[in-house]
C-alpha cells in the first residue's frame, strides 16, 4: 500500500480465496464451497485466481462446529509457530497448514483476499466482517457492494476492539472479511440465507475484477457499527445461566438499545434493563455458539468512516 495523489495504492488482488466450514455446523459456506470445489466457473473472474477451500473438514463431517477448539481462534502467533506435532489439537494443526498455503500470515506472499463464510443464529441479516479501519481496498468493497445489492442492505462489523478481537482464519490474507449471514439454525439450510451468502460474494468478486482492471474507486463514507463490549448472560454463584435474552432485544440486532431497555428475563420472570449511559447497537444477540464463550450479546456503536480513493499500484 501507498499514497499517491490522495489516491491509496493497493496491490491488484490476484490470489483469492473463499473459505467455507470454518465452523464446521455453518451450513450454507459449507454448502457453496463444497458446491465451488467442484465446478468454480461462478467464482472465476478473468484477473483473479479464486480457491474455494474447506478449512475444517473433520468438522464439517461430523457436523459440529469443532473438533478440538475453535479454529476461527486459531491463528494466534504462538499456534503458528508451535513445533509441528500429533499432540497439537487438530484445528492447531490445520490453522498452520492453511498459514502454509494461503499465508504466511503478515507476509508479502500471503493471499490478497480470504472470504470466510459463516452463519448466525442471530438475526443478524447480512453482515460484513472487518478487522480494520485502515484497510481502505476493504472499506472500497463493503461501499461497492451495499450500492450492488441495494435496496436490499448488509452492514458492516467492525471487529477492531484490542480486547474482544480474535485470531480468524480470514486474518492470514492481507485484506481480510469475514461474511455472517443469519439467522440460520446450526445444521440447517435456509435458501434465502444460500442465496443472501451468493448474492454477496458474486458482487465481492466483481469489486475485485473492476479494481484489478485498473478502475479507480473515489473517496466515499462507509457505515460500519464497531464492536465494543461483550455482554455474559446473567449467572448464579454456581456461574449457571439465570435468565434469558428478553422477547423485546430477541432478533433485534442492529435496533437501538437505550438506557434502561430489557435486556434478560428471569426464568421467575423479571426484567434485567440495560444499565449503559448511552445508545449501542447490539448484534450476535442469543447466536448459539457463544453460550461457551459466555456472551449473550456484543455491543457496537455506529461510525461513519471515510474510505480514501484507490486504485491499483
Ligand atoms: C457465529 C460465529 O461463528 N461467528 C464468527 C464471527 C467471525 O467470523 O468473526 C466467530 O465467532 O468466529
Ligand atoms: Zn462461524
Amino acid at each position: 500500500m501507498s499514497s499517491y495523489n490522495n489516491n491509496t495504492c493497493y496491490d491488484e488482488a490476484r490470489r483469492v480465496a473463499i473459505f467455507g466450514g470454518t465452523h464446521g455446523n455453518e451450513m450454507s459456506g459449507v454448502t457453496l464451497v463444497n458446491l465451488w470445489v467442484k465446478n468454480g466457473t461462478e467464482i472465476q473472474r478473468k484477473s483473479v485466481e479464486t480457491k474455494a477451500f474447506i478449512t475444517n473438514p473433520k468438522a464439517v463431517e461430523k457436523c459440529t462446529r469443532y473438533v478440538d477448539t475453535d479454529l476461527n481462534r486459531a491463528f494466534t502467533p504462538e499456534n503458528l509457530s508451535a513445533p509441528e506435532g500429533h499432540d497439537l489439537p487438530y484445528e492447531v494443526r490445520r490453522a498452520q497448514e492453511i498459514n502454509r498455503i494461503f499465508g504466511p500470515k503478515g507476509s508479502p506472499d500471503a493471499y490478497d483476499v480470504i472470504f470466510d463464510l459463516h452463519n448466525t443464529t442471530s438475526n443478524m441479516g447480512c453482515t460484513l466482517i472487518l478487522e480494520s479501519s485502515k484497510d481502505h481496498f476493504n472499506l472500497q468493497m463493503m461501499n461497492y457492494i451495499k450500492k450492488a445489492i441495494a435496496p436490499a442492505s448488509c452492514l458492516v462489523l467492525l471487529n477492531e476492539h484490542p480486547l474482544l478481537k480474535y485470531s480468524t482464519s480470514r486474518s492470514v490474507a492481507k485484506h481480510p472479511v469475514g461474511l455472517e449471514v443469519g439467522p440460520q439454525p446450526q445444521g440447517v439450510l435456509r435458501s434465502n440465507i444460500f442465496e443472501a451468502m451468493r448474492v454477496i460474494l458474486k458482487h465481492a468478486l466483481d469489486f475485485i475484477q473492476l479494481f484489478n482492471e485498473g478502475m479507480e474507486f473515489p473517496p466515499c463514507m462507509v457505515e460500519v457499527f464497531r464492536a465494543l463490549e461483550r455482554v455474559d448472560y446473567p449467572r448464579d454463584a454456581n456461574g449457571n445461566i439465570i435468565a434469558m435474552v428478553h422477547p423485546n432485544l430477541q432478533d433485534g440486532d442492529w435496533e437501538p438499545l437505550n438506557p434502561g431497555d430489557p435486556l434478560f428475563q428471569t426464568f421467575d420472570g423479571k426484567t434485567i434493563h440495560y444499565q449503559g449511559s448511552s445508545t449501542v447497537y447490539p448484534t450476535f444477540i442469543n447466536e448459539a455458539a457463544y453460550y461457551e464463550k459466555q456472551q449473550a450479546f456484543v455491543t457496537t456503536r455506529r461510525e461513519t468512516l471515510v474510505a480514501s480513493a484507490i486504485r491499483k499500484a
